[in-house]
């Protein structure tokens, strides 16, 4: 959308006859303060009469190619809300030029009103030609099934209006527009889209499409309302859902619960066309995304992630795994969703220490690739700390953790999108995790992830000082950022040798060889430190013990 001197709509609204698309549209145009144009009015402008005048003088054919070639336009010159006719999308004309608004990163959105609803409100209304000539009802219905299947491919954005007032179908609408996308292309895997904001979850149908039958939602006790949530949208799309409670958190990643699940999925007949949907944080995502890998070699699956690090982090990207009694994530396979739906209104729930500990991959994503995340976690530390889920949504700090989270994805994304399989430029995501991979084995599993991968990029940055690659203010500024966000930065809770014998079993190492990533001169700047001298990994270690 940067075609010097054009405008294009915010978003275009389309749907049946009669599904409300000119009054929400103006209710939306109003929340959002941005104009408003229909496109039915627009033409009854242009041509001097009504449309039922104009078609039967003129006749359908003569009306579409003035409505196609005024949507071109529209779409080329008009910067507020713009609804479209019922018929208009059907225009192999206006198809194409929908194509082209969409690649431009347009959104057009499909208003699913109740058929029922929409019919009788189409034929209330009068003044339209398509439903004249005979039983107006069963037109409508005959239109509805020709039409319904093409919107539902053409938009991209699906928004579904059942018994809602059109003030809420409106903050439907506006949620979806103020929507944040991430797109992740992957070399060896299909693309999919991480979709931020409220709301975000009504994207399940759309996403998990029209070949499963049966979804497997996998979610943990505590977010069992964001859960409920899920399944009765699924339900309502049609789906068959079962529904799936694994023990929570840490205790939820072993092959035991994995195989509980393989269990009920064999009994309940999943085949290779149905799917999984993981809700929660990033311990339920990351094993329901292993039981989608595994079961019968692969199936779709969603993730919806619920806490701010699954958010940012463990849902996307599609590592997916268990911990073992060895070490943690050491079974898992590479597997990418079919989507990630971070539906904001699910933090109103995350208690303030979950929160925070979501800021520790927050803040890493920002040391190896994105200094602006930096500066604004150091603009906004204060109010971070607080977070306060009651009271976050709808507030401005709702808008920073938004972007917080986008421009983390977006680091995920450039990362995974290169290097599925971590052969090498992937491995910069897990800055701090050699070290905090060690203290949450240690710890049992009762320190957050991201926690310890706070006081593993401290450890990080010591072991990069000693080597020379960064200097001391940058050491230290890692500390004063982590702990203005209420992170530890240091970790006194077991000896060198056992962390050392556990930092030998990470991912990263090969043979006997440890293998680390650092910063080299600042933020932004990443390389590999392989093998380092023995006395600066242990010197390294004293150092984050106070
Ligand atoms: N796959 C990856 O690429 C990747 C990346 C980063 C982290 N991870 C993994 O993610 C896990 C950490 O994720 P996490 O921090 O979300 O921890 P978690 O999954 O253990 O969740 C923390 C707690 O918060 C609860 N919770 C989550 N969302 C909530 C909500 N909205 N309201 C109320 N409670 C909520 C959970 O049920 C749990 O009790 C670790 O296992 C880590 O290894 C994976
Ligand atoms: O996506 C990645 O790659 C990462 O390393 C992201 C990490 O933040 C994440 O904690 C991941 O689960 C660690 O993976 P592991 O392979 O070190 O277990």
């Amino acid at each position: 959308m940067s075609d010097a001197g054009m405008q294009h709509p915010v978003a275009v609204i389309i749907g049946m006859m009669g599904a409300g698309k000119t009054r929400v549209g103006r209710e939306v145009s109003q929340m959002m303060g941005l104009p408003f144009k229909d496109a039915d009015i627009e033409i009854e402008r242009e041509v001097g009469m009504t449309i039922p005048e104009y078609f039967s003088r003129y006749g359908e054919p003569a009306f579409r190619k003035v409505e196609s070639d005024l949507i071109r336009r529209t779409l080329d010159e008009f910067g507020g809300l713009f609804a479209l006719g019922g018929g208009a999308p059907m225009t192999p004309a206006t198809q194409d030029a929908l194509a082209d608004y969409i690649d431009g990163g347009g959104r057009v959105i499909y208003l699913q009103a109740d058929p029922k609803e929409a019919m009788e409100r189409a034929n209330r209304g009068g003044g339209r030609p398509m439903l004249d000539g005979g039983d107006a009802n069963a037109r409508w219905m005959r239109l509805y099934e020709q039409r319904d299947p093409v919107f539902d491919r053409i938009a991209n954005v699906h928004v579904r209006t059942h018994g809602s007032t059109p003030q809420m179908a409106a903050r439907k609408v506006m949620n979806m527009i103020e929507e944040r996308v991430v797109h992740v292309g992957v070399v060896s895997a299909d693309d999919y889209n991480v979709r931020i904001g409220e709301g975000a979850m009504n994207h399940l149908a759309p996403v998990l499409g029209d070949k499963p039958a049966r979804i497997a939602l996998i979610h943990t006790q505590p977010v069992q309302r964001h859960s409920d949530r899920a399944r009765a949208l699924l339900r309502q799309a049609g789906y068959e859902v079962s529904d799936i409670v694994i023990p929570d958190a840490e205790a939820g990643k072993t092959v035991t619960v994995a195989n509980g699940v393989w269990e009920r999925l064999g009994a309940e007949g999943f085949t290779r066309s149905d799917a999984v949907v993981g809700v929660g944080g990033g311990a339920a995502t990351d094993l329901a995304g292993f039981v989608a890998a595994t079961w019968m070699r692969g199936i779709r699956y969603v993730n919806c992630p619920t806490s701010l690090l699954a958010m940012v982090d463990a849902s996307t990207g599609g590592k997916t795994g268990t911990n073992t009694a060895a070490g943690k994530n050491l079974v898992g396979s590479f597997y990418t969703p079919a989507g990630v739906l971070a539906d904001m209104t699910t933090l109103a729930s995350l208690p303030n220490d979950i929160f925070v500990e979501g800021l520790g991959e927050v803040a890493k994503s920002g040391f190896i690739s994105d200094p602006e995340i930096l500066r604004i976690l150091e603009e906004h530390a204060d109010e971070l700390r607080g977070f306060d889920g009651a009271t976050f949504l709808g507030t401005p700090l709702e808008d920073v953790v938004a972007e917080l989270i986008e421009r983390t994805v977006r680091v995920k994304a450039k990362h995974v999108s290169a290097d599925l399989k971590e052969a090498g430029l992937r491995e910069f995501l897990n800055y701090g995790h050699t070290m905090g991979h060690a203290i949450e084995k240690m710890e049992h599993f009762r320190w957050r992830h991201g926690n310890a991968v706070a006081v593993g990029m401290v450890y990080a940055a010591e072991l990069a000082c000693l080597l020379g690659h960064i200097d001391r203010d940058l050491v230290d500024y890692h500390r004063s950022l982590l702990a203005s966000l209420g992170l530890p930065t240091s970790w006194n809770g077991g000896s060198f040798e056992d962390v050392l014998a556990i930092m030998h079993r990470d991912k990263k190492a090969r043979g006997n060889k440890l293998r680390f990533v650092v910063l080299d001169g600042g933020p932004g700047r990443m390389m590999h430190l392989d093998d380092p001298p023995a006395d600066a990994v242990e010197e390294a270690f004293h150092r984050i013990q106070h």
